[in-house]
């Protein structure tokens, strides 16, 4: 523990070089002055104080000295405890905002398959209360190391005047790391717990609030409190159990030293009982080792620190080591405007528990054209459109984009071709011009009005307060699931993609809204290729063609007429979903 806890803290010394030199040498100068000011109270008390009282009187030059003294010293005491403390602080908080970036760098760059595993709580919790763990022995670092300087100086100094009274100071250091060491190891597993459970509330909480809508309309606020009523007491227990042991082990570390004063007092008068040392030299050492007792705290406040640190240290290190990002290749494709090409080729896709959720998939999006995936639910049709999009790769066969491999293409190349369009839409905390230009080069508002347009959101958009500049709220609160839809969708066209893929993205629209938008998109001047996974029949038959999934593979292709035709298990569930849909409108209108 200590040999890990003490590596840590090498490694953001590592990272932040300059403050920590800033905040030690500030300690260092602080203790210095410190045990300067003992001689210089030794030399008060035995130069001024004591021929004062036994003559009556003392010259004003030697008055003035010692002020001058006291009063230099303790400012320079003053300005080099500012410097330890702004060293320590800047230090904390620098390598604090250099994990919580490295750790937000790794959560965006790790696979979707690892996300879904890591409940957002949890990463939180990371970036959060383990990065917090993880540097929080850094605050008395400065302070501690300053203390470490002052011991060996002390030392120096001890054995300068007497060895007996040396051997006091030596004996009580070494009990100290020893109380210490007992300390951090009967810590760890206790540390370790907390971290794990305050992760655990953070996931627990942030699951309730996330799904707050859900809670409410089914009245579980009961059952949700309760459950994270479980977490919270659990985590608070834990706490308790860590403040018992701080308890325990505290008053002996601050004690420790507090003992060693006496002892040294004790030790002292009798050597200058003994002759062996002056009035001024026990005056010196009782007062070093009174001064010393505090600052020697430093040491356990960093010890004390470790176990947690360490526990911090190996949860960041967990999700920065976490691996399966998905490479680049270096190709990049022809910058046109020229629809692109898609081929499926004998894909096969497996999730990580081994379901296999396609096989042998083979077909191809001409360019310019639209084709519609359909399938009941479950069979495939997500699946297909993420590794369309690249969010996940085939465990089997191959994508190509324009003939290349969509693994051998950029990001960047890959980004600006293809975009995809998911059923529940995401729309961040910011204006509805930001949502849909995404700071991305070139998108200005002509291009962003147009995108609008043919998202069919520019009406919506027109009528809002402040237009373009109107804040949505948290995740699109203050919009309607339709109008959400499409603001993800004039996201996406603002991009100018050459494929475009839509994950039933139009599920909230109303479905002639939806037709014309399809429709627009197919008859534009810039027009993309289009893989759109869709249960209207009317958006269906705007498709030029239509791959039909059962099971994860494909049990026919053709036109949307000739399939209905030919392929039974097509016409039923089309007609499924046409019965559904007349169903929903009739319900509608009898509710109007
Ligand atoms: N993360 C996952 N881990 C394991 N299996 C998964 C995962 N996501 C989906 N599946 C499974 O893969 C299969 C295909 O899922 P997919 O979401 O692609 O179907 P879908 O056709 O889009 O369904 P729906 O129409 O209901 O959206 C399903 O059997 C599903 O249970």
């Amino acid at each position: 523990m200590l040999r890990r806890g003490l590596r840590n803290i090498g490694d953001m010394i590592r990272l932040e070089p300059r403050p920590f030199a800033v905040g030690a040498l500030g300690a260092m100068v602080n203790t210095a002055m410190t045990l300067f000011l003992s001689y210089i109270v030794g030399w008060v008390v035995a130069g001024i104080a004591v021929p004062a009282y036994e003559n009556g009187e003392v010259a004003l030059g030697t008055v003035l000295l010692g002020v001058a003294a006291l009063l230099g010293t303790s400012i320079i005491r003053f300005s080099s405890m500012c410097a330890r403390r702004i060293g320590a602080g800047v230090m904390m908080f620098g390598v604090q905002a250099h994990w919580r970036r490295r750790i937000t760098r790794r959560y965006l760059a790790l696979p979707v398959s690892w996300h879904q595993k890591h409940p957002t709580g949890t990463l939180l919790s990371n970036a959060n209360a383990d990065v917090e763990a993880a540097t929080r022995p850094l605050a008395p670092l400065p302070f501690a190391c300053g203390t470490i300087f002052m011991v060996a100086i002390a030392m120096i100094a001890f054995f300068s005047i007497d060895w007996a009274i040396a051997l006091v100071a030596l004996g009580m250091f070494p009990a100290l790391f020893a109380l210490n060491a007992i300390f951090a190891t009967k810590m760890a597993p206790r540390a370790k717990r907390a971290q794990e459970l305050r992760a655990e509330v953070s996931a627990v909480g942030h699951e309730s609030f996330d799904g707050a809508l859900v809670v409410k309309a089914m009245g579980r606020e009961a059952a949700e409190t309760e459950r994270f009523s479980a977490s919270a007491d659990e985590l608070r227990d834990a706490m308790i159990g860590v403040g018992r042991l701080r308890a325990a082990f505290e008053p002996a570390i601050a004690g420790l030293p507090e003992l060693g004063v006496l002892v040294a007092l004790l030790v002292g008068l009798a050597r200058f009982e003994a002759g062996a040392i002056d009035l001024g030299q026990l005056v010196t050492v009782s007062f070093m080792f009174s001064v010393l007792a505090f600052p020697v705290r430093a040491i356990g406040w960093v010890l004390g620190d470790l176990p947690g640190s360490v526990v911090g240290r190996e949860r960041v290190d967990h999700v920065l080591a976490a691996t399966g990002d998905m490479a680049y290749g270096d190709k990049e494709l022809p910058e046109t405007p020229a629809p692109a090409t898609l081929a499926f080729d004998r894909v096969a896709y497996a999730y990580p528990d081994g379901h296999e959720a396609l096989a042998e998939v083979t077909f191809t999006v001409e360019p310019g054209t639209t084709v519609a995936l359909v399938g009941a639910t479950g069979s495939g049709k997500s699946t297909l459109a993420h590794l369309a999009a690249r969010l996940i790769d085939p465990s089997g066969g191959a994508l190509r984009l324009d003939g290349e491999d969509l693994r051998d293409l950029t990001h960047a190349s890959l980004a600006r071709s293809a975009a995809l369009v998911q059923q529940i839409p995401f729309v961040f905390d910011d204006t509805v011009r930001a949502n849909i230009s995404l700071d991305r080069p070139g998108v200005d508002d002509d291009r962003v009005w147009d995108a609008l347009v043919a998202a069919g959101a520019e009406k919506f958009t027109a009528s809002l307060d402040k237009g373009l500049d109107t804040e949505v709220g948290e995740r699109g609160t203050t919009l309607s699931g339709g109008q959400r839809q499409r603001l993800t969708l004039a996201r996406a066209l603002a991009g100018r993609p050459r494929l475009l893929v839509l994950d039933d993205a139009t599920s909230a629209v109303d479905p002639k809204v939806e037709s014309q938008i399809l429709a627009g998109l197919k008859g534009s001047s810039e027009s993309a290729s289009v893989l759109v996974v869709a249960y209207r029949r009317a958006t269906i038959a705007l498709a030029d063609r239509v791959v039909f999934l059962e099971n994860g593979r494909i049990t026919a292709q053709g036109t949307h007429v000739g399939l209905l035709e030919t392929h039974r298990p097509y016409a039923e569930l089309v007609t499924a979903y046409e019965r559904a849909e007349a169903e929903r409108e009739f319900d509608e209108e009898n509710a109007a």
